[in-house]
């Protein structure tokens, strides 16, 4: 079975169409690496209308996908991370058999490479699939076997891509230690780390500490959703008790930074923070201590946008932290309901906050340095594809 293209319209044409032809296409085929994207936040328009019709949910509010597209958009549009994630009731729906969630994997994997991401780290909750009598391992199985399959299909068209799953347990819930042991039963069939998501206010990390010890316990990469809907406390917990690797998103670290003797809201509510002379910059202790550590940040700007956590693209934090020298990495979070992907999200850097083609090469050898993988594969990826990929296109 080829996988079938969606008759969506590209979410990062209307993006490159600003851009000079040339700078364009230099960013179509910039070789990307991902590491902060949902599988449940990332399906094809036409793929949860065809699922929802084979497993018999009538909840979805279209059966066009143009229109199911749109709507996804618009709703996750809403300055509220919990509302965000209300959206995510219709495309988890679909995914409760192993068929559909064989399906989803391979077309994301396929997806993701189609544009040029060259490794991918792809997170799911796997008690969120286990309403129709799938067990956890069924979950996961099926899972890893669409990426297979994905990966397969990718290296037929000509665009190899490597994908390892993040297995991620809900904060709300009280399944963390379970999860965190499924991702560790099945480190060596591609599940290379473990994380949490969900309503971030009022759910602080240090409520699952049991598993992330567990993991730390057993030498298994943690990555944590913190700093995204609430603030300093949530990074320090993920960080000094928790133990996290990596962390996702990350955004409000600036709430830490002085500019000018102001604080980082203060300082920046007339100036875009890709203006901000990184000189003018003063670190509190943690904010030091991410930068010093070189704490992955797993940056998706166009859904903190839409979750409110940045007021634009050009305002986003992102650009101050590459300027600061952060390890910034950059992603998509939900390619589905932020309408993007790897492509739009680097598109949209270049054009609304002035970064260069170095910028991005930069950007994604970051990412692959952060990745979840043994060391001697990462170098790999970064010497034989990544780097070659950029100096064909002239850059690096
Ligand atoms: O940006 C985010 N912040 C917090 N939680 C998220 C985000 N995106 C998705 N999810 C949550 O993670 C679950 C598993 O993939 C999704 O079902 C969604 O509830
Ligand atoms: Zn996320």
């Amino acid at each position: 079975m080829t996988p079938r293209t969606t008759a969506v319209p590209n979410a990062a044409d209307e993006v490159l169409a600003d851009l000079p032809p040339e700078l364009a296409e230099l960013i179509r085929r910039a070789p990307k690496v991902e590491l902060h994207d949902h599988l449940d936040g990332g399906l094809r328009p036409s793929t949860v209308v065809e699922l929802a019709e084979s497993c018999g949910y009538d909840g979805l509010p279209t059966t066009d996908p143009v229109e199911l597209a749109a709507w996804f958009r618009e709703s996750a549009d809403s300055g509220s991370l919990v509302r965000y994630l209300e959206t995510f009731v219709h495309t988890v729906a679909v995914m409760q058999t192993e068929e559909g969630l064989r399906r989803v994997a391979r077309e994301c994997a396929f997806d993701l490479a189609s544009e040029g991401t060259v490794y991918a780290e792809i997170r799911y909750a796997p008690e969120l699939h286990t309403e129709r009598g799938l067990s956890l391992d069924e979950v996961v199985t099926a899972v890893t076997e669409g990426f297979a399959e994905g990966m397969e299909d990718a290296r037929e068209a000509g665009h190899p891509i490597r994908v390892r799953s993040l297995l991620t347990a809900m904060r709300h819930a009280a399944m963390s230690r379970e999860i965190a042991e499924l991702a560790v039963r099945h480190r060596d069939t591609q599940v290379a780390g473990f994380d949490i998501a969900g309503a971030e206010d009022g759910f602080p990390p240090s409520r699952h500490l049991d598993a992330f010890e567990f993991c730390r316990r057993e030498n298994f990469p943690i990555t944590i959703h913190a700093g995204e809907a609430f603030g300093l406390p949530s990074i320090w917990e993920a960080l000094t008790w928790c133990g996290a690797d990596r962390l996702g998103h990350g955004v409000r670290i600036v709430d830490d930074m002085e500019i000018d003797g102001l604080p980082y809201a203060e300082a920046v509510a007339e100036v875009p923070a890709g203006a901000v002379a990184p000189t003018a910059v003063s670190l509190g202790r943690l904010a030091a201590s991410v930068r010093d550590k070189r704490i992955p940040l797993e940056m998706c700007p166009s859904s903190n946008v839409q979750t409110g956590a940045s007021a634009s693209i050009a305002a986003h934090p992102i650009s101050l932290l590459k300027a600061l020298k952060y390890r910034v990495t950059l992603n998509c979070d939900n390619r589905l309901m932020s309408n993007t992907s790897m492509t739009k999200e680097m598109a949209l850097l270049v054009r609304d906050a002035g970064w260069t083609p170095e910028d991005l090469r930069w950007v994604t050898i970051n990412a692959m340095k952060s990745a979840f993988l043994p060391f001697d594969e990462r170098l790999t990826l970064i010497n034989r594809v990544i780097k070659p990929g950029y100096a064909a296109l002239g850059v690096g």
